[in-house]
């Protein structure tokens, strides 16, 4: 514990997470992994320079090198401990948090799954009238509009409900999907479920009526005839009060606001990060509360005392200055059993994010994550002269040319609490600074905001805030704080890594790179490694894939990698291969994972590294050529929102499926290249022109059992097959290989 003593009990505690045998087994990898860099050092001394050689001392090199990396992020975890009860008897007034939400596109993203998140914050156990949501809509689409104005119908009935009986759970589709009646409940209870559960239906099946009818470049009446000529790449800004807390009454609702800001095909309007830019300064002139929740449109609130929990840490008194922001993990609701697609991120989420909170804090994830205004400003810790910082000319230059958002950004700077004025009065503002040109020469996504130049731009706006000196903090409560939905099936997951890698490698080599920038900020040491970490997760495919390769290509050209079996050395590899295995086993069985929990994860990342991570270097190397510029595709989500949500038992639900995606070409080359050199090295066998190369065999059966579902699906039909066009390319890459290997030993 390391809290300062006083006489009133803490808010919160931060505990050290005991990890011993992780220490030893992460150190005793090490070595293993030196003593190979040792053997194969010697080797080349001893043999003379080889190329086959090189590659696997430069892949070790580099495993090494991320080893150290990675045991730096798993060295020194910590948790927190929250006590909101005391902080409710203590503080007498909770300040107000402006949460935003965040929607793109209405077919990827069914406005139903919008709302039920939008509900889910409405909900909240917080003072209606210190609350604002803004509901950013990045494809201004009437349909959007229509249901939140719908939702809020519905709200008037659902939170008095979720007051009433202490709902847990206040998405309703999570809500009815989740709970049955039961004889134990009251009979006013039955009689009020049941008819909300039928309100609900009725607010699903309007939606749905109206996807049919309200469509892009349809004439629109009333409330929706602003939208009548939007496109939704091409309009002016929108940005409408659907519901104000006029009188500030506590169990009221909180206030909705719709916002799309202005879109126009010749300036860039930087995806998610624009977005969230924009909410920041609508909000500012409207409600410009001191603090920021901020939460993808799939991402509903489980857990109604996440904010009382958040304020345990921010509203500490001796830490004011010290937590820039409160991450809370991303946990799924739509997990399938063992997670067949090695997205669920348990492990990730109960064990990865402690370790980096452990050092100068968690990194920002983009969702489910309260910051404080004023950071987001760029107010460095411990700075207090706001008005020595700016002068008139320089909060113009920095905050652009709105008055009244230059106005409320000093008042925020100065942590003066806003007096609630009337929002409808604002819109005028509002319009001023939700336009596509407002950022044009001033500070927003450079020193302010969150910060452009790559499509993590989570990531990156979090460790701009590290940068400047700021901790960050990990909650992790129980119920959990927020729940989303991941990517199933298809090549959605895998599209879903590879922009992730994308972005992370576009970081590092930009100029905010935490390598180029290491004398000028105050990152701590060991947190600039865990940044360096996850920028190169993407980047360490290479080796991965020549490490994959490299049996295959032994076993057709008749050599040698790794020792023979009567060597002791062989002990090495296969010790570390080993222990590595068993490593991430005991983090699963720690996580309350199971064993095919662990295998699925262990062949999905194989696979996720020769696939989209390749393809993210790829998208990286074609932008620093300036080919192509680097896209935020839109992730599909999944729309199970009806309130009989029937579990599938489907067997075939995990199985992976595939289409003509680039993204299968790479695995099915490599096990095609696996399947070749077994068949190769068994003929040559047969023909006793070889020994045996036990190791060698020994990787490519692995890898090939890592890529089993592509095997099969170079067999199956339809959807989970892999198609002719993918099967084609393949080959003839996998010919090419074998050919070229053949050409080299001759
Ligand atoms: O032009 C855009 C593109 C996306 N989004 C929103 O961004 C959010 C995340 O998009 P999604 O496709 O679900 O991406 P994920 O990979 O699931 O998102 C993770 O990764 C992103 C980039 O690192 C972070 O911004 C997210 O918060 C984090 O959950 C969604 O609410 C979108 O509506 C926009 O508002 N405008
Ligand atoms: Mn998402």
């Amino acid at each position: 514990m390391e809290m300062p003593k006083s006489n009133t009990p803490p808010l919160f505690e931060r505990v050290r997470i005991e990890n011993g045998l992780k220490r030893f087994i992460d150190i005793t990898i090490f070595f293993l992994l030196v003593s190979l860099l040792g053997y194969r050092l010697f080797l080349l001394s001893s043999h003379g320079f080889s190329c086959l050689f090189a590659i696997a001392f430069l892949s070790e090199l580099w495993f090494t090198f991320n080893w150290l990396l990675t045991l730096n992020c798993n060295w020194s975890p910590v948790r927190y401990q929250t006590y909101p009860q005391r902080l409710l008897k203590r503080v007498e007034e909770v300040p107000p948090v402006d949460i935003f939400v965040t929607t793109a596109d209405p077919m990827l993203e069914p406005p139903i799954i919008t709302i039920n998140t939008v509900l889910s914050v409405l909900a909240m156990e917080y003072p209606a009238d210190k609350l604002a949501c803004y509901v950013s809509d990045d494809a201004c689409s009437p349909l959007t509009f229509y249901s939140l104005c719908q939702a809020l119908n519905f709200a008037k009935i659902w939170l008095p409900f979720c007051k009433k009986y202490k709902v847990q759970v206040r998405a309703p589709f999570r809500y009815f999907s989740t709970t049955r009646l039961s004889s134990n409940e009251s009979t006013q209870f039955h009689h009020d479920w049941t008819k909300i559960k039928d309100e609900y239906e009725e607010l699903r099946q309007k939606i749905e009526e109206a996807a049919k009818t309200i469509t892009y470049g349809c004439e629109l009446k009333g409330e929706l005839a602003d939208f009548s000529n939007a496109k939704p790449k091409n309009h002016p800004p929108i940005v409408k009060v659907i519901w104000e807390n006029k009188e500030g009454v506590r169990d009221e609702l909180p206030a909705l606001i719709y916002v799309s800001r202005e879109k126009n095909p010749q300036i860039p309007h930087h995806y998610k990060a624009g977005a969230m830019n924009v909410l920041t300064r609508v909000s500012g002139v409207m409600t410009n509360a001191p603090y920021m929740l901020n939460l993808d449109c799939d991402m509903f609130v489980n857990n109604p005392d996440v904010l009382l929990q958040a304020m345990c840490l921010l509203l500490h008194p001796t830490i004011d200055k010290e937590y820039a922001f409160v991450q809370f993990p991303q946990t799924f609701y739509n997990g399938l059993k063992d997670d067949p697609f090695g997205n669920q991120w348990i492990v990730t989420m109960q064990i990865l994010i402690h370790g980096q909170a452990g050092v100068q804090g968690p990194m920002y994830m983009g969702t489910g994550c309260i910051h404080r205004r004023k950071v987001l400003y760029g107010q460095s810790p411990k700075e207090a002269n706001v008005d020595a910082k700016y002068n008139e000319e320089k909060l113009y230059k920095t905050f652009g040319n709105s008055k009244d958002f230059v106005k409320s950004a000093i008042r925020s700077l100065r942590s003066f609490a806003d007096d609630s004025n009337c929002l409808s009065s604002s819109i005028k503002s509002t319009y001023e600074v939700a336009t596509a040109d407002y950022e044009h020469n001033n500070a927003w996504g450079s020193e302010v905001g969150w910060k452009y130049g790559s499509i993590v731009e989570d990531v990156l706006t979090g460790m701009e805030i590290h940068k400047k000196g700021w901790k960050s903090a990990y909650i992790t409560p129980t119920p959990p704080a927020f729940l989303g939905c991941a990517p199933l099936g298809g090549p959605v997951p895998l599209s879903h890594h590879k922009r992730a890698m994308t972005g992370l490698l576009e970081i590092l080599i930009s100029k905010n790179s935490p390598i180029l920038t290491a004398l000028s900020d105050k990152l701590q040491f060991r947190q600039r490694l865990m940044y360096m970490w996850a920028y190169l997760i993407g980047f360490g495919a290479i080796w991965e894939i020549c490490y994959a390769t490299l049996p295959a290509f032994c076993l057709i050209s008749n050599s040698h990698f790794l020792p023979k079996v009567q060597e002791p050395v062989i002990c090495v590899p296969l010790l570390l291969f080993v222990l590595l295995k068993l490593r991430m086993l005991l983090d699963f069985f720690k996580t309350g994972q199971s064993v095919r929990a662990w295998w699925n994860n262990l062949r999905m990342e194989k696979i996720q590294k020769m696939s989209s991570s390749l393809l993210g270097i790829v998208a990286v190397i074609f932008k620093i050529f300036g080919i192509s510029e680097t896209v935020f595709e839109i992730t599909k989500k999944e729309s199970s929102s009806s309130s009989d949500d029937i579990k599938s038992d489907d067997g075939d639900l995990g199985r992976l499926t595939f289409d003509e995606s680039p993204l299968f070409v790479p695995v099915t080359t490599i096990l095609m290249i696996q399947l070749a050199a077994l068949y190769i090295g068994f003929l040559q066998m047969q023909a006793s022109v070889r020994e045996f190369g036990v190791a060698e065999v020994m990787c490519c059966l692995w890898t090939i059992l890592s890529f089993w579902s592509f095997l099969r699906g170079m067999f199956a039909k339809g959807n989970y097959g892999l198609p002719w066009p993918t099967l084609f390319k393949s080959s003839v890459l996998a010919f090419l290989f074998v050919y070229l290997c053949q050409q080299t030993t001759k």
